[in-house]
C-alpha cells in the first residue's frame, strides 16, 4: 500500500481562509479587530523564525499582531508584569508565550498568569481541566490541528485504536484527551513503555510526538494505519552540501508511507496546522470575549 499524503500545508491555508472570513465579519459587523500578542524571551534563532512567520500570517488574515521580544535575562517578575498588561489590554484577545522559557523562569507560573480566556495555546490549568472534563475550552493548537486532519480524513474516529507516543503537556496528553473525546481507544506511550513496537503495531492511528528523528520505522506500522507525525527535528544533511540541514519527523517517512493508509509529511504536515489553529483560537477567543457566536468549524 502507498499512503495518501495528508497535505497539512494546503489544509492550513483553508483554515486560515476561514479565519480570515470571520475576521472580516468581526470588523465589518462589529468594528472589532482580533489581536494576538506573542511573547518571546531570548534569542533562539529557531524560535525567532517561528515567531516571525506567526506574525506574518496573523496580519495576512486581517488580525493585529503584537510582538514582544524580551532579553534572555529578563526577570520573571518583568515577564509577569507584561502578561498582566496584556491580560488587561482590550485590543489583545490571544496571548502566546513562546516555550521553552529560560531556565531561571517557572514555566507553570508564567503560563498560569495568562488570562485563561486569552490563553490561545490552551496550556493554562483551567483550560487543561476543562478539556479533560469535556467542557468548552481553548484547545492546544498542535493537537487541534492533528484532530482536524484526522476528522477530515476519516470522518468518525469512533472505536479506532489510537496510540500517542509522547506524554508532554503541550502535545501528547491533550492529543490523547481529544482522541478519547472522539471515542477512540487511546494508549499513551512514552520513554518507559515496554515493547513500543508491539504497542504501535496495534494502532489504527499513530500520533508521534517524541522529538527523536525518524524513530518510528515502517515495520511498526499496521497496514493501512494513519500516521500523524508531530516531530520537527533538524538533522545534518551532508548530501545537500557541507553544513546543510533538513527537517525530519519522528517517523521514518519512506518506510512508514509504504505501510500506512495515510501519513502527514514533515515539513508541510502538522506544523502549518499548528499556526493555523493558533489563529483560529484567537478569533474564537475574540468572539467569546465580545459575547458573539463562535465561528463554526474552527474548534472541537
Ligand atoms: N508540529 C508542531 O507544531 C510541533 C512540533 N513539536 C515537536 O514534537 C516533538 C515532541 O515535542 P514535545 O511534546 O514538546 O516533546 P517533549 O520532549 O516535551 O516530550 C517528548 C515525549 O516523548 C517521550 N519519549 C522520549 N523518548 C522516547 C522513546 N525512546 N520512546 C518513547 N517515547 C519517548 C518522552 O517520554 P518521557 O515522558 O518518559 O520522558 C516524552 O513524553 C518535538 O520534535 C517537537 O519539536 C512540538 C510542538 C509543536
Ligand atoms: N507557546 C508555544 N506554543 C507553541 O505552539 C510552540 C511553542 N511555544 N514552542 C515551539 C513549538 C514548536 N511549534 C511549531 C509550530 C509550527 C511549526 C511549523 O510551521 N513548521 C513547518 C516548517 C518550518 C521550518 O521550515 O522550519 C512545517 O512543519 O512545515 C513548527 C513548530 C510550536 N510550538
Ligand atoms: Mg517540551
Amino acid at each position: 500500500m502507498t499512503a495518501t499524503v495528508i497535505d497539512g500545508k494546503a489544509f492550513a491555508a483553508r483554515v486560515r481562509e476561514k479565519v480570515g472570513g470571520h475576521v472580516a465579519r468581526l470588523k465589518q459587523e462589529h468594528g472589532i479587530t482580533p489581536g494576538l500578542a506573542v511573547v518571546l524571551v531570548g534569542e533562539d534563532p529557531a524560535s525567532q523564525v517561528y515567531v516571525r512567520s506567526k506574525g506574518k500570517m496573523t496580519v495576512e488574515v486581517g488580525m493585529s499582531s503584537y510582538e514582544h521580544k524580551l532579553d534572555v535575562d529578563t526577570a520573571e517578575a518583568d515577564l509577569l508584569a507584561l502578561i498582566d498588561t496584556l491580560n488587561n489590554d482590550p485590543a489583545v484577545h490571544g496571548i502566546l508565550v513562546q516555550l521553552p522559557l529560560p531556565k531561571h523562569m517557572n514555566e507553570d507560573l508564567v503560563i498560569n498568569a495568562i488570562d485563561p480566556a486569552k490563553d490561545v495555546d490552551g496550556f493554562h490549568i483551567s483550560n487543561v481541566g476543562l478539556l479533560g472534563t469535556g467542557q468548552k475550552s481553548m484547545v492546544p493548537c498542535t493537537p487541534l490541528g492533528c484532530l482536524m486532519m484526522l476528522r477530515d480524513h476519516h470522518g468518525s474516529l469512533s472505536g479506532m485504536d489510537a496510540v500517542v507516543i509522547g506524554r508532554s503537556n503541550i502535545v501528547g496528553k491533550p492529543m490523547a484527551q481529544l482522541l478519547l473525546g472522539e471515542s477512540c481507544t487511546v494508549t499513551i506511550a512514552h520513554s518507559r513503555t515496554k515493547d513500543l513496537a508491539d504497542v504501535v503495531r496495534r494502532a489504527d492511528i499513530v500520533v508521534a510526538a517524541v522529538g527523536r528523528p525518524e524513530m518510528v520505522p515502517g515495520d511498526w506500522i499496521k497496514e493501512g494505519a494513519t500516521v500523524i507525525d508531530v516531530g520537527i527535528n533538524r538533522i545534518d544533511a551532508p548530501e545537500k552540501g557541507e553544513g546543510k540541514t533538513r527537517l525530519v519527523g519522528d517517523c521514518h517517512y519512506d518506510s512508514c508511507a509504504e505501510k500506512a493508509g495515510a501519513i502527514t509529511p514533515v515539513p508541510g504536515g502538522v506544523g502549518p496546522m499548528t499556526i493555523a489553529c493558533l489563529l483560529a483560537n484567537t478569533v474564537t477567543a475574540c468572539s467569546r470575549a465580545n459575547g458573539l457566536p463562535e465561528p463554526e468549524g474552527l474548534t472541537v
